[in-house]
């Protein structure tokens, strides 16, 4: 564990960082900012000398062709202290998904999910699934019009058909029994859409850690028909169950932004589930362009505005039917 202020020397080419602060930590590592020659930078610290090299083969690899991904900087020990193994990258500035999706506009989620598509495009592209792709590790900058999406934690990527090394259970299509732990496009597709789904409604209870397949799919179902946006519960519906044959299909497919200036509420704020539970529909997956045939999609919250259009014509019947009885009288 290093602390603000604690100077690392690399051991190979002496190298100086100090550290400023932790920017997070997880299974595999702790993270820190520190300051070195050529500025702030991020050192990923791993107690396994095989982790760090492994991860940073992996960024080298992947961030060539990626922009989405950290640059990598430097892969070296700690002089001072035996048995520290770090590589140093980018440091990515922005704020996690989670934090950040409940106060943008419509627009604005389009927009991120849209540059999140794009990024996975490029990684695919490639021959590579994220596969530990959750809302801690996308980081977004949102500075007015402007949306900024970049991944960060490279452990978890994986060659296309290859198992799945690294992954966390609610953001794993395997757990939801919806496909294998196998790296592909669409294991990828299906986390970005339960990152989006957590963060627009609440994240999973832990309690369905211990649940059955079938159980946890009635809650997924449950929690896809609460999805605050319009159109957006289908097009979810379609990429958790891997309707989409790769990430530029679904980002064709991704809903028009209905955008009155509305920001998506915050949880506290969030309107109550639409009591719509009785009211599954069969589909075909018209209207969302690029999916094959959806069946058995959730149904969308109430549109209020489609309510009133109807409440209008009704009035506006009843009165003239009056109005011509009075006359004929
Ligand atoms: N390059 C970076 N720039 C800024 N912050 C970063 C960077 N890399 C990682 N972080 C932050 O540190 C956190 C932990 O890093 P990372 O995900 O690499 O660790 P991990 O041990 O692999 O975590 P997990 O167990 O979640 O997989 C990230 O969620 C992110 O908030």
């Amino acid at each position: 564990m290093l602390r603000a202020g604690d100077i690392v020397r690399t051991k190979w080419s002496g190298v100086r960082y100090q550290v400023i602060r932790p920017l997070g930590s997880g299974a595999n590592g702790q993270v820190y900012l520190v300051r070195g020659p050529d500025g702030d930078a991020a050192m990923k610290v791993c107690d396994r000398a095989e982790d760090v090299a492994l991860e940073w083969g992996i960024l080298e690899r992947v961030a060539k062709h990626s922009p989405w991904f950290p640059r990598p900087i430097q892969l070296d020990d700690d002089r001072d202290r035996p048995g520290l193994y770090f590589y140093v990258m980018e440091s990515v500035s922005g704020e996690p998904l989670s934090d950040v999706l409940p106060r943008l506009s419509e627009r604005e989620v389009h927009g991120v999910m849209d540059q999140m598509l794009q990024g996975l495009a490029a990684l695919h592209r490639h021959g590579y699934s994220f596969c530990d792709l959750k809302p801690e590790n996308v980081l977004v900058e949102a500075a007015g019009a402007v949306v900024r999406v970049r991944f960060v934690d490279i452990g978890g990527v994986t060659a296309f058909g290859r198992s799945v090394r690294q992954f966390t259970p609610f953001y794993d299509r395997a757990f939801w029994n919806l496909g294998s732990r196998r790296a592909d496009p669409q294991y990828d597709l299906a986390a970005a859409a339960f990152a989006l789904l957590f963060c627009l409604t609440s994240p999973p209870p832990h309690p369905l850690l211990g649940k059955t397949p079938a159980e946890r799919q009635v809650w997924l179902d449950k929690a896809l028909r609460r999805v605050p946006l319009a159109h957006y519960g289908t097009w979810l519906w379609a990429l958790v169950h891997g309707r989409f044959a790769d990430a530029r299909a679904a980002q064709a497919g991704l809903p028009v932004p209905h955008d009155r200036g509305r920001t998506v509420a915050p949880r506290s704020h969030r309107r109550k589930p639409a009591r719509a539970a009785g009211r599954r529909r069969q589909g075909t997956g018209q209207g969302v362009p690029g999916a094959q045939a959806v069946r058995g999609r959730p149904s969308q919250a109430v549109d209020w505005t489609e309510w009133v259009m109807w409440i209008s014509i009704g009035t506006a019947a009843v009165v003239t039917i009056a109005v011509w009885g009075t006359l004929l009288q």
